[in-house]
């Protein structure tokens, strides 16, 4: 098992660019087993959730070929072998996202409960009740999900909550549905619009996406395409983080920054310096005196739970008092443990938590227990003072390419043991 290495103090200089978007990527490779013809998909990360999607699809007889480091052609088969494989899909929690896809183009699907990281309760009742709502027969049977049906109906489909992945599947059912398939209360993140224009790409019909109502005209069949997945906005806004974190300059390129707003809004009333283009971001924190503050994780476009994390890092050493209430995942405060044992000041109540800013954390040995917990606590080792020493890298992996290289050359001091 690796261990990142880091040792804290340098303030993060220089710049980068940004990766395309795990969550959108891993959306839209779903979304190609839709295509009859060959799709090629480019800004792809180079990330394992990726690796182990596409190995999932492959064992399934997708024909997956990558053309250059980002850049991947997929070719979906006309029958489809419906077992996703077991160990595979509970490495990642966005193989539930293979459900839509296989029902309405192939009228079966077998794919265990997925995994991902433990951030929480994660049921699936959502995506249950939309892929029904389209007439698909659903069973959960020891711990796997079965479905089976004809051809879907479109359909009105009411969301008790804007949940991502329920929207996405219920989307991209409706593609190859009889008739119009309208989501009520659907999820308005800037991947569900990408996953939107993709599938419009491929000829499908899809409308008001980035909105909370869409409407899916269903079709035939869809044809293959060429798409270029959007950049990683929780990526560039680690970054950002790092950079006001390590009181640094950062300029992150291939950003759209519109989908960091509620990062950026957050980020300038702690004073630090954020200076947006039409495709840049510059965050200036080398002479700033930061300010407490308060956040509260929302759907888009609230302040993302996938950035709370990576904030509360930051916060631990900013001077007052600061309050993040997390309202998505209740599991998401457990990287507060593994800061107190730098020296942070943390009290967490249920789904709140109160920092008092320290004057400076101590490097120590440290664990992630997901997937941003780990971004923080590497945040947390630029920040400390010494050597601390990260372990559950693999959770890191799971949606940072080339975290190291990136930090590298900001001028961070990490490696890998
Ligand atoms: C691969 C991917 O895109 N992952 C993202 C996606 O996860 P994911 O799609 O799993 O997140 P959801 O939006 O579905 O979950 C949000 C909330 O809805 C609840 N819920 C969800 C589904 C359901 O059937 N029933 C239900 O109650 C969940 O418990 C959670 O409290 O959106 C999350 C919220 O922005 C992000 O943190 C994840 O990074
Ligand atoms: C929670 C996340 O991802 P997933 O839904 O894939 O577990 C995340 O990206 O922070």
């Amino acid at each position: 098992m690796s261990k990142l290495i880091i040792t804290g103090g340098q303030p993060l200089h220089g710049k980068i660019k940004v990766s395309g978007a795990k969550n959108a990527s891993l959306a839209i490779l779903c979304g190609a087993l839709l295509a009859q013809d060959e799709v090629v998909l480019d800004n792809i990360p180079d990330i394992s959730d990726v690796r182990i999607l596409l190995e999932i699809m492959g064992t399934m007889g997708v024909k997956v070929r990558w053309l250059g480091e980002e850049s991947l052609s997929l070719k979906s088969p006309d029958r489809i072998i419906e077992e996703a494989p077991y160990d595979l899909v509970k490495q990642l929690r966005a193989s539930n996202l293979l459900l839509g896809p296989m029902l309405t183009r192939y009228g079966k699907a077998s794919v265990s409960l997925p995994g991902g990281c433990n951030i929480g309760v994660r049921p699936m009742d959502l995506h249950f009740k939309g892929l029904m709502g389209l007439g698909a027969e659903m069973n959960l049977e020891r711990g796997t999900i079965q479905g089976k049906t004809g051809r879907l109906t479109g359909a009105r489909v009411y969301l008790d909550f804007p949940s991502v992945g329920a929207t996405e599947n219920i989307m991209m059912a409706a593609c190859l549905a009889d008739g119009q398939t309208i989501i009520e209360n659907a999820a308005k993140e800037p991947e569900i619009v990408d996953l939107a224009n993709f599938l419009n790409a491929l000829g499908a019909k899809v409308r008001g996406a980035g909105t909370d109502l869409i409407k899916i005209e269903g079709m035939t069949h869809l044809k293959g395409g060429r798409y270029t997945v959007i950049p990683d906005r929780i990526e560039a806004g680690t970054f950002m983080v790092a950079a006001a974190a390590t009181r640094g300059e950062v300029l992150l390129e291939n950003v759209i920054p519109r989908h960091l707003e509620p990062l950026t809004a957050k980020l300038r009333e702690a004073n630090i310096e954020v200076e947006v283009s039409e495709d840049t971001i510059l965050v200036n924190a080398t002479d700033v005196q930061t300010k407490s503050i308060d956040i509260k994780t929302m759907p888009y476009p609230g302040f993302p739970t996938d950035m709370q994390s990576q904030m509360m890092s930051f916060l631990a050493t900013v001077s007052g008092t600061s309050i993040i209430v997390e309202n998505i995942f209740e599991n998401r405060f457990r990287v507060a443990d593994e800061l107190k044992c730098m020296g942070a000041n943390i009290k967490v109540e249920g789904r709140m938590s109160v920092i008092e800013g320290v004057p400076s954390l101590q490097g120590a040995k440290v664990k992630a227990s997901d997937l941003r917990a780990g971004a923080a606590l590497v945040i947390a080792g630029l920040m400390a003072n010494g050597d601390t020493e990260l372990s559950n890298v693999h959770y890191i992996d799971r949606g940072y390419t080339n975290l190291e290289q990136k930090l590298t050359s900001l001028g961070a001091l990490i490696r890998r043991a």
